[in-house]
């Protein structure tokens, strides 16, 4: 029998979370049905290319970001308190009776959207209890989150959604204009086999990641022994649907550009909701350093390295920062941000061996 979205949140009345949430959860998932139409509809209706703004980030905005960002606040508006968007500078207000926060990114991969491959949406809804600012009502830590997910636009539109137990993706009926439950109780392996990474970047990793990576390139003739696959679609949304469906682990190092000192993606509306999803799905989200969801946020648009994916993976790939901090003595970063190790790496091999024996 298949259940929607609606049946489903009746079925689990028993999960005070998703009761609490389900009103604004219906709102996103309304307004990410207009979005996938918005999207799919773009090139006949006018509604490609770039919006001549660039976002708080300095990013250049596309049409849809903007188109989705506003459909998302007019769905949403009045069942929070509070929403917060990547394409918004500041926080927006909503209806001060209600005692929910959203915060959220309404394109995600919206480079992708010229050449018609898939984008999301990530959302995650907070607590938003009486007194303290707007503000500081989104800067909650990812553990304190209700509820987390995201719409994927690909060849069918999902819904993938967590409140901490188990997760469960509905896919988008056109005929009904309902989410069914197509994808329940997804769980990621702890092995992986592939790994998601933008290997452009890799002069201007830190040593950790050169030697993972480089130790997963060796495959079977490396210190790993099995040869891993590696995809790249620069949606985070759709690498995260894969690794949900098919494990591995995806990965946006700090690196040493300036913009990119903290990682590229952002903790509220792109690394929090994921990382619950993800840890909900029994894998597990890092900075390479620490638990991603235990980060207390400081700004709204700060942003972070992210590691995630299958668990032992992850701790494995914790394992080369933790030795690289010890057996090099390099300094922690004064100015908070993330340090560079220095050069001088032993061989792979023997940073495998010194890890893992
Ligand atoms: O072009 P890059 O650096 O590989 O970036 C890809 C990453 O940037 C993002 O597209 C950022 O998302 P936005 O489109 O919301 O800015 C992530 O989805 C993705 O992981
Ligand atoms: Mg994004
Ligand atoms: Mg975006």
């Amino acid at each position: 029998m298949s259940l929607s979205l609606n049946e489903y949140i009746w079925q689990h009345r028993s999960d005070a979370s998703l009761q609490r949430v389900a009103p604004l959860l219906l709102g996103v998932a309304q307004a990410c049905s207009q979005i996938a139409s918005a999207v799919r509809n773009a090139a006949l209706n006018h509604a490609s290319g770039a919006a001549g703004t660039d976002n708080i980030q300095g990013e250049a905005q596309q049409k849809l970001d903007v188109i989705s960002n506003d459909i998302m606040v007019a769905a949403t508006q009045e069942l929070a308190r509070v929403l917060a968007s990547e394409e918004v500078e500041q926080v927006i207000a909503g209806n001060p009776t209600a005692d929910l926060a959203l915060v959220f990114d309404p394109l995600d991969g919206s480079s992708n959207l010229d050449v018609n491959i898939s984008v999301g949406t990530i959302f995650s809804i907070l607590s938003a209890p009486q007194g303290g600012s707007d503000e500081a009502v989104c800067l909650q830590s990812g553990t304190r989150q209700l509820c987390a997910g995201y719409a994927l636009y690909g060849p069918a539109t999902m819904l993938v959604i967590t409140t901490g137990m188990g997760v469960n993706g509905f896919t988008y009926q056109e005929e009904t204009g309902l989410f069914v439950l197509t994808h329940p109780d997804l769980r990621i392996a702890p092995q992986a086999q592939e790994f998601a990474i933008n290997a452009s970047n890799q002069r201007h990793w830190e040593q950790p990641i050169q030697a993972y990576i480089a130790d997963c390139l060796e495959g079977r003739d490396g210190v790993r022994e099995r040869d891993f696959n590696m995809r790249w679609v620069a949606s985070m949304v759709a690498e995260v649907h894969r690794i949900l469906l098919r494990g591995g682990v995806f990965l946006y190092p700090a690196d040493s550009r300036a913009k990119t000192r903290n990682g590229k993606l952002r903790l509220l509306y792109e690394a929090n909701p994921m990382a619950m999803l993800v840890e909900a799905a029994g894998g597990a989200a890092s900075t390479g350093q620490m638990r991603l969801l235990a980060i207390e946020p400081t700004e709204l648009h700060q942003r972070v390295p992210v590691i995630l994916g299958a668990k032992d993976e992850v701790a494995l790939i914790e394992g080369y920062f933790n030795q690289g901090n010890s057996k090099y003595g390099l300094a922690a970063d004064t100015s908070g941000g993330i340090s560079m190790r220095q050069a001088h790496p032993p061989s792979h091999q023997t940073l495998f061996e010194t890890i893992f024996n």
